[in-house]
């Protein structure tokens, strides 16, 4: 089955409150102890927010079915999840019929080295990517084997584009190579084997 990439953010809803939660991440780090914000009324604000989400959310059952509606791309992975703050989020293209390419630019939130990307958020990104281009080019299934070259730092504040190809499908075997590449130039690259398996998804 090939799947639909994800069609993008809504402007209404738990995407919207998504939003703004990424906004609060970014200024947070951003801010650090460096600000003359009330930081004790911050704290209260988000407390009293996350009190009024967790007293009218649904049973983790029910939103486990809701998730994992439909056959195709979910909404709140940790790459591109709309409906998930921790999401960058990377948006993806096709670029032919096992290829799929996605931009994202990272911030302080995801900061390892210096001004750079940390080297665990780039392997997130691949791993998720070379599993996306699975779905898109039509065979997919579970990592098993992911194998990262850090060639440069990858930058932080800078447009980053994200690559990812299906290059074999072998019985139960998948093989797909991906990158991480600023301005031209490629900062990370992966090479991951994926084993066709299909967890069910909760109904
Ligand atoms: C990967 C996984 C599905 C393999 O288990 P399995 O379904 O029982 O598959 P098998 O052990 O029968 O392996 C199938 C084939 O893949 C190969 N294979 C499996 N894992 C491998 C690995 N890590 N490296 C290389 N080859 C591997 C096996 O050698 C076998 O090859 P063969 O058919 O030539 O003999 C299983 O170990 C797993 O579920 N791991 C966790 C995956 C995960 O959590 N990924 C991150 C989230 S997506
Ligand atoms: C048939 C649906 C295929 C959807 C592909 C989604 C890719 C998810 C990749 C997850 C990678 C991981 O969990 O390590």
């Amino acid at each position: 089955m090939t799947i639909d990439l994800p069609s993008g953010t809504r402007p209404a809803g738990v995407d919207a409150a998504v939003e703004a939660a990424r906004r609060v991440i970014d200024a947070l780090v951003r801010s650090g102890d460096m600000t003359d914000a009330d930081m004790a009324s911050v704290t209260g604000r988000l407390n009293a927010v996350a009190d009024d989400l967790e007293a009218t959310a649904p049973p983790l059952r029910d939103r486990l079915v809701d998730m994992w509606r439909g056959d195709g791309m979910t909404r709140h992975d940790p790459v591109t999840g709309s409906e998930n703050p921790i999401a960058p989020p990377v948006a993806y293209g096709a670029v032919d019929s096992s290829t799929i390419e996605g931009t994202v630019t990272l911030g302080l939130p995801y900061q390892g080295p210096p001004s750079s990307v940390h080297g665990g958020v780039s392997a997130l990104l691949l791993d998720h990517t070379l599993g996306v281009a699975n779905g898109w080019a039509g065979e997919s299934g579970v990592t098993a084997e992911l194998t990262l070259r850090y060639h440069h730092l990858t930058p932080l504040f800078e447009p980053l584009t994200v690559t990812a190809r299906q290059t074999s499908v072998d019985g139960r075997k998948i093989r797909t190579t991906g990158e991480i590449a600023a301005g031209g130039r490629t900062c990370v690259s992966a090479e991951g084997l994926f084993i066709a398996k299909h967890p069910p998804r909760p109904r």
